[in-house]
């Protein structure tokens, strides 16, 4: 149900509570810890756990998606993002315990949460700060395609009250690499049908984002795109078909709201319907996972961005 990203040979996945303990041993280190502007040193336990749920808080809202990169089971690293910086950017900040310093785990990671990020946040730049005796992480930045955007100063807890100099980077958004570019006369407009299907018990049913498809892992409403001659209607009822192997009658699709939301490159708009009668089992024809949630359990499953506005809706329709 977590996000997770395979950045092989290691694994992304959310934090959890059982981390503290391990994030406190590695970050409770002069040479970690110095990098770090906002942490003092020593390093509290308790700072490690409050930091934890913070990122949990802040996952769920939206505005921050925080790793742990792991090797196996054990946790050596941390890399997250956090969303609502200008101009639709996002900020990168990464540490990596000393034990595993010099075997790339950063370089391993940092590409792939880089391209994560942007084909599923809605932001347009990729930040990141850098203490300019952070050589390792200036040569990782500058090999990752990120340009020197300038020098600020910033007070690092650790090292003491006055400010220290600290290089500012930025990766822009490659639109070459958007898809949905590749034909220039293509509208800006995306337009995406979902259905909300809800069962006898008022349960949803959530299709995950197979591996390899963008957006992979989230959790959405089954639906696809509007072929360029059907009506929405006439699309979500093939797609429910293709994608769950059911049949909608039109008749049994309620308009219920629709997402207008930028998304980088394009503008999704993606009318919503809600349908409680269908023939057939939904099963994930292509290979998706699919999970009947309560109103309640929707919040816990990570979704595209553009669908957290829907989630109070949902609630809303089905608990009154
Ligand atoms: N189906 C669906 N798509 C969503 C939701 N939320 C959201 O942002 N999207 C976005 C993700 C994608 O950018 C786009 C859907 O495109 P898609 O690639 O899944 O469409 P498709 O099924 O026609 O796929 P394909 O044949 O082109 O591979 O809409 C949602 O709840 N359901």
């Amino acid at each position: 149900m977590s996000l997770s990203l395979d950045v092989a040979p290691y694994t992304l996945r959310p934090l959890c509570t059982g981390d503290g303990a391990a994030v406190h041993r590695l970050v409770n280190d002069w040479s970690v810890v110095r990098m770090l502007s906002h942490l003092p040193f020593p390093y509290p336990r308790e700072l490690a756990d409050q930091w934890i749920l913070s990122t949990i808080d802040r996952q769920t809202a939206g505005t921050a998606w925080h790793f742990a990169i792991c090797e196996g089971e054990m946790l050596i690293g941390c890399i997250g993002l956090s969303l609502g910086h200008p101009n639709q950017g996002a900020k990168i900040g990464y540490w990596v315990g000393r034990p595993y310093w010099q075997k790339g785990v950063a370089t391993a990671c940092v590409r792939p949460v880089v391209e994560w990020a942007f084909e599923t946040l809605p932001i347009s730049r990729i930040l990141a700060d850098v203490a300019d005796d952070n050589l390792a992480s200036i040569a990782l930045l500058e090999k990752m395609d990120f340009q020197r955007s300038g020098t600020t100063h910033v007070p690092f807890l650790s090292r003491g009250p006055d400010p220290y100099p600290v290089l500012t980077y930025c990766r822009e958004r490659d639109t070459s690499m958007d898809t949905t570019r590749t034909d220039k006369a293509a509208s800006r407009i995306l337009l995406v049908v979902a259905g909300v299907l809800i069962d006898g018990e008022g349960r949803i049913l959530l299709a995950q984002r197979p591996p390899g498809k963008p957006l992979a892992g989230l959790w959405e409403f089954p639906g696809g795109k509007v072929e360029p001659h059907e009506a929405p209607e006439q699309a979500l009822i093939r797609e429910m078909h293709e994608e769950l192997g059911i049949d909608i009658a039109s008749g049994c699709l309620a308009p219920f709201t629709f997402v207008s939301e930028n998304i980088g490159s394009r503008h999704l708009l993606m009318p919503l319907y809600v349908c409680r009668r269908w023939r057939g089992q939904p099963v994930g024809k292509e290979g998706q996972a699919l999970a009947w949630v309560t109103a309640d359990q929707l919040d816990a499953y990570p979704m595209p961005a553009p669908d957290r506005p829907l989630i109070p809706l949902l609630k809303e329709l089905i608990l009154g």
